[in-house]
């Protein structure tokens, strides 16, 4: 293993790991089984994958006509960084998604003593193919001067302080070599320095960087995300709400889908976060949504009107893309997160869950998805939808290119069929592919009755 495993507080740990090997699981595969897989599962969650997606803008536009833009443009990429090209093929069931295989791990890479240590956030990137910001450098040799080949680490306990001298002993990870743009005098000393400080020549893993590549035609987001939103299946001319929609990939999406003809609602809490939904809409020409912050836990109030809050019975299809404790994502060397602040989630996705199913039409359609691994914020909040609301129903999803729902207390296999869990942790033996190799993340959709 390049990477190591997928850290995590010991109880959240334990907690995750019993909720994952329970009565249902167990008797379906065996003790030994389970484990094995909660194991590949940490494993796989602390590498990036091996697959590149990227959604392109078929509003105005085709993959047959993007694809040889983009592979422009990667290529030039390629050329500068003097790596291999990488080839862009469209996904085999998507129409509006296109697939680059990434390379790594490269274990051959030797070393310098020239160390650059980063933030964990920057070193996660690097794994995906960005290169390395100056806002993300925490310590660099004191020797490292403009053009210097360095080792880039990433500090995974964040424990380095910014501009530290020695080398740094804390728990790291290396994650590949690269030229410095800057000295480390400049770095430090400089104020407000800005770009990339380390333009990565090897990395451990090799991917496309691919932020402001052809903003305008294509829009990087991982596979399961874009799954979401077909699951979702927006017509043109409807009334869609987006509760939670910064940064606004999938609004993006659900415009495009529906040929920007109609409206769509996008909310989030956070007012910064609300320009990005906009930007992301306006550099498509989306101009059928309207974008508030607002918190959508109070989306629906009795006699409310055009702008949030909303009536009940108004929407034609929701998109719950709740708040989540994120445990999905890939890479992630290690989490924080404590048992508390995870068990949070669950009641607070509850609140978005209740105003989603107020607002929806008799007829309409909700899908609930996250981008983590838990139990209780996936499958157990659906079985306890189920329960609450008898006006809900469970209803199959297409495209289905992930796996059932996991196993566990309250669903029927034939209810777990109709769910979408991507599950870093492929079955032992079976060859990463673009629909096996993706972030932690997990879709349910469901119809009120009318
Ligand atoms: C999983 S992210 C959404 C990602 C988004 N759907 C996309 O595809 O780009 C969850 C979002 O919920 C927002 N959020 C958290 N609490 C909220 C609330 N009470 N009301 C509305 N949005 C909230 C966060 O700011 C965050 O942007």
């Amino acid at each position: 293993m390049a990477l190591p495993p997928l850290q995590l507080k010991e109880d959240v740990r334990d907690h995750l790991q019993t909720s994952f090997i329970n009565d249902q699981t167990v008797s379906e595969l065996g003790k030994h089984k389970c484990e094995e897989e909660f194991l590949r599962l940490l494993d796989q969650l602390g590498s990036p994958p091996l697959f590149t997606t990227l959604r392109v803008n078929i509003h105005n536009s085709d993959c047959e006509h993007i694809i040889p833009l983009l592979q422009e443009e990667i290529n030039k990429q390629c050329d500068k960084r003097g790596i291999c090209h990488f080839d862009i093929l469209k996904h085999h069931s998507l129409k509006d998604v296109v697939v680059i295989k990434n390379r790594g791990p490269n274990l051959n890479l030797e070393q310098s003593e020239k160390e650059v240590i980063v933030d964990l956030a920057c070193g996660m990137a690097v794994l995906r193919g960005a290169d390395v910001f100056v806002q993300g450098i925490m310590a660099a040799h004191p020797g490292m001067n403009e053009n210097t080949l360095v080792s880039v680490f990433a500090d995974v306990e964040g424990a380095c302080r910014k501009g530290f001298v020695k080398q740094f002993t804390g728990r790291k990870i290396f994650i590949g070599n690269g030229v410095a743009k800057f000295s480390r005098d400049k770095i430090f000393t400089v104020n407000g320095m800005r770009g990339v400080g380390i333009s990565m020549t090897h990395p451990l893993y090799e991917a496309p960087c691919l932020s402001d590549i052809l903003p305008e035609l294509v829009f990087p987001q991982n596979l399961p995300s874009a799954v979401c939103v077909h699951v979702l299946d927006p017509q043109p001319g409807e009334l869609v709400l987006d509760m939670c929609a910064a940064p606004g990939g999938k609004t993006q999406h659900i415009a495009t889908l529906m040929r920007n003809e109609g409206r769509i609602v996008a909310l989030d809490k956070v007012k910064q976060k609300v320009k990005r939904v906009e930007a992301n809409v306006q550099v498509w020409g989306m101009t059928c949504v309207e974008c508030y912050a607002f918190d959508a836990t109070e989306a629906c109030r009795d006699g409310a009107g055009g702008s949030p809050p909303y009536p009940a019975g108004m929407f034609d299809r929701v998109l719950l893309d709740a708040p989540c404790s994120a445990l999905g994502q890939r890479p992630s060397s290690f989490c924080k997160m404590t048992l508390p602040s995870l068990r949070s989630f669950e009641t607070y996705q509850w609140k978005f869950f209740t105003q989603a199913v107020r607002l929806l039409k008799p007829g309409g359609t909700l899908v609930y998805s996250t981008c983590t691994i838990t139990m209780a914020e996936n499958e157990g909040c659906v079985a306890h939808a189920l329960k609450t609301f008898p006006n809900l129903e469970l209803c199959p999803q297409i495209p289905h290119v992930g796996g059932p729902g996991r196993l566990c207390p309250g669903l029927t296999a034939d209810q777990l069929a109709k769910l979408q869990r991507f599950s870093p942790a492929r079955e032992e033996g079976t060859d990463p592919t673009v629909d096996n190799d993706t972030i932690g993340f997990f879709i349910a959709k469901f119809k009120k009755k009318s």
